[in-house]
């Protein structure tokens, strides 16, 4: 990454609409207060203007723009109307406590399609409100954006004529949306280039990009629109609003800081903040955060593969582009996975706290590859019962060698179990009153004891239907317990081991307590 040297003409301005454009999508509603906490959040981060929303259009967001003006700190804080009279003072009302950092925006048409069909307006006459709505806020406030709905749907000799005539009347801040999404960036470049090229006062106000996704170009074009020379960025936490939503403002900040050889700006956001930033946008809205979503997403610092894993292990910039840390994220993570290899399994493994030998890595690697494939996800408690597991069972004299068993509404149920006995296999049938008590009856046919059963319990190690079952079993035998612990995604499964567990540790024990044999000589 290489940094240049700030300079004002370079720095952007992070516009975050987040409470406006972000709510305005279906099922983003939040609560005054969820508001009020994004809002001091923006303002910490460093946003530099806040859009809190649309005053006129409800007395709750009325109030909620009104305590956001009041509580704000550093930013500047906006809200949005269209360009009429009752839209605008009402706006100027409720951003009025922000004082000399309150910004009236309006907005209104100007592409021929909206100016016709849903303004049923001229473009003379959409020139004219614009002109009397920048005039009517300026009277109220010093710091005044108009935005050309639509923009780049729009002529472009009439965009000229409408911003020329808006910065004449005093807009500070001049926004040219791509409002359905619609253009390129080649294109976006192209139009603040022009604009500013010929409108003979455009020097006189700051441009601004807003873009939408449904191209799925919203970043893209935000950061070409800089380059055709706007300077504000207005954009969104996770890249919610209308639609498929908005530029994302992490994507923006990291793309700018990351690659600022390509994009040599600078703003004011502190980068790692992004994450819980995204949290807790998230958590308001109760819109999920993408997996695969970049820099937020709950992939974006995760490795599964096992090359990108060793990759990562002997160096992370070989996979990953900025630090976890750059974003606010503690570490980047290796996951377990089918993909994974023996490098990612050791790692994980030292970080568990064992130190196990060459060839019982090896057994437990494979154990967990097997559990892979029939598991979506490996989580630590998985290794752990699985290498437990494999440390337990080396010394074993009666090891399971297969299991079937046949349950369901018509019982009595079945089960059918190979056990493999000091080297030895032998096959059993036996039928219980359920599949435990099959399994269970199985084994006593098996291996003939007059041990006990006091305690059978069962327990999910992780979360979901396909987590490994733990089940525990203690055994009575000559007034001694013997308890046992066994983990599967088959519970049934799990039930035989750690029944067989119980038993061996009898066996052994029995073993154990056994006289020595009496030497010949004697
Ligand atoms: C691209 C954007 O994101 S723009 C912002 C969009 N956000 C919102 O609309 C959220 C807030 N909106 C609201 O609460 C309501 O729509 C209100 C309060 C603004 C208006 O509500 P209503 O008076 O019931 O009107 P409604 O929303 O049904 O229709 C919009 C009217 O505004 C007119 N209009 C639309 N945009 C503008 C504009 N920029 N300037 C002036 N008038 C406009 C439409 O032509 C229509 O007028 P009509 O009633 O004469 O046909
Ligand atoms: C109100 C304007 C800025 C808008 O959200 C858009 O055009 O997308
Ligand atoms: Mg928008």
């Amino acid at each position: 990454m290489t940094t240049t040297p700030k300079s004002e003409k370079d720095r952007v301005f992070i516009f975050d609409t987040t409470l406006r454009d972000g709510e305005q999508c279906p099922g983003a509603t939040m609560t005054f207060e969820e508001k009020l906490e994004i809002a001091e959040m923006l303002d910490d981060m460093g946003v530099d203007i806040i859009e809190a929303g649309f005053p006129i259009s409800s007395e709750g967001d009325f109030e909620a723009v009104h305590e956001i003006a009041k509580r704000s700190k550093k930013a500047v804080i906006a809200g949005l109307g269209r360009v009429n009279p009752k839209d605008i003072d009402r706006c100027a009302e409720a951003v009025k406590p922000a004082g000399d950092r309150a910004r009236v925006h309006m907005v209104i048409a100007t592409s021929p399609l909206h100016m016709r069909v849903k303004l049923n307006m001229t473009p003379e006459q959409v020139i004219d409100a614009s002109v009397a709505g920048v005039t009517r806020a300026r009277n109220m406030v010093s710091n005044v954006e108009w935005s050309a709905e639509d923009a780049t749907r729009s002529d472009i000799d009439f965009l000229c004529r409408i911003t020329e005539a808006v910065i004449k009347a005093g807009a500070t801040t001049v926004n040219l949306p791509d409002t359905v999404g619609y253009t390129t960036p080649e294109e976006y470049t192209r139009m603040f280039r022009t604009i500013r090229e010929r409108v003979p006062n455009s020097d006189q106000a700051i441009f601004s990009v807003h873009c939408h996704n449904d191209l799925g170009m919203a970043v893209a074009n935000t950061l070409a629109g800089l380059d055709g020379g706007a300077r504000q960025i207005e954009c969104t936490i996770n890249g919610i609003g209308e639609r498929a939503g908005n530029a994302a403002l992490e994507e923006v900040v990291m793309a700018i800081n990351v690659r600022n050889d390509k994009f040599p700006y600078w703003n004011n956001i502190d980068p790692t903040t992004l994450t819980r930033a995204s949290k807790v946008v998230s958590a308001a809205t109760s819109f999920p955060v993408q997996y695969n979503k970049a820099i937020v997403g709950r992939n974006a610092f995760a490795h599964e593969s096992g090359i990108h894993q060793d990759g990562v292990l002997k160096d992370a910039s070989t996979y990953e582009i900025m630090t976890p840390a750059s974003v606010g994220l503690k570490h980047s993570s290796i996951v377990l996975g089918k993909h994974s290899g023996r490098h990612a399994f050791v790692h994980r493994l030292e970080e568990l706290g064992y130190k196990l030998g060459k060839n019982q890595i090896e057994d437990a690697f494979i154990r967990m590859k097997a559990l892979a494939d029939r598991k979506k996800d490996i989580y630590d408690e998985d290794i752990e019962a699985l290498v437990d597991q494999e440390i337990i069972q080396a010394h074993d004299r009666i090891k399971l060698s297969s299991l079937t068993v046949i349950a369901g509404t018509h019982g009595p149920q079945r089960a059918t179990m190979k056990l493999n006995i000091e080297g030895v296999n032998k096959i059993e049938e036996a039928e219980g009153n359920g599949p435990v008590d099959a399994v269970f009856n199985c084994i006593k046919a098996l291996v003939p004891h007059e041990a006990t059963l006091e305690l059978y319990q069962v327990h999910a190690v992780t979360e979901g239907t396909d987590a490994q079952a733990e089940v525990s079993v203690r055994l009575a035998h000559d007034g001694r317990s013997m308890t046992s612990r066994a983990a599967d995604p088959d519970t049934l499964v799990a039930s035989a081991k750690a029944y067989l567990g119980a038993l061996n540790k009898i066996v052994m024990k029995r073993e154990r307590d056994k006289p020595a044999p009496v030497a010949a000589a004697s």
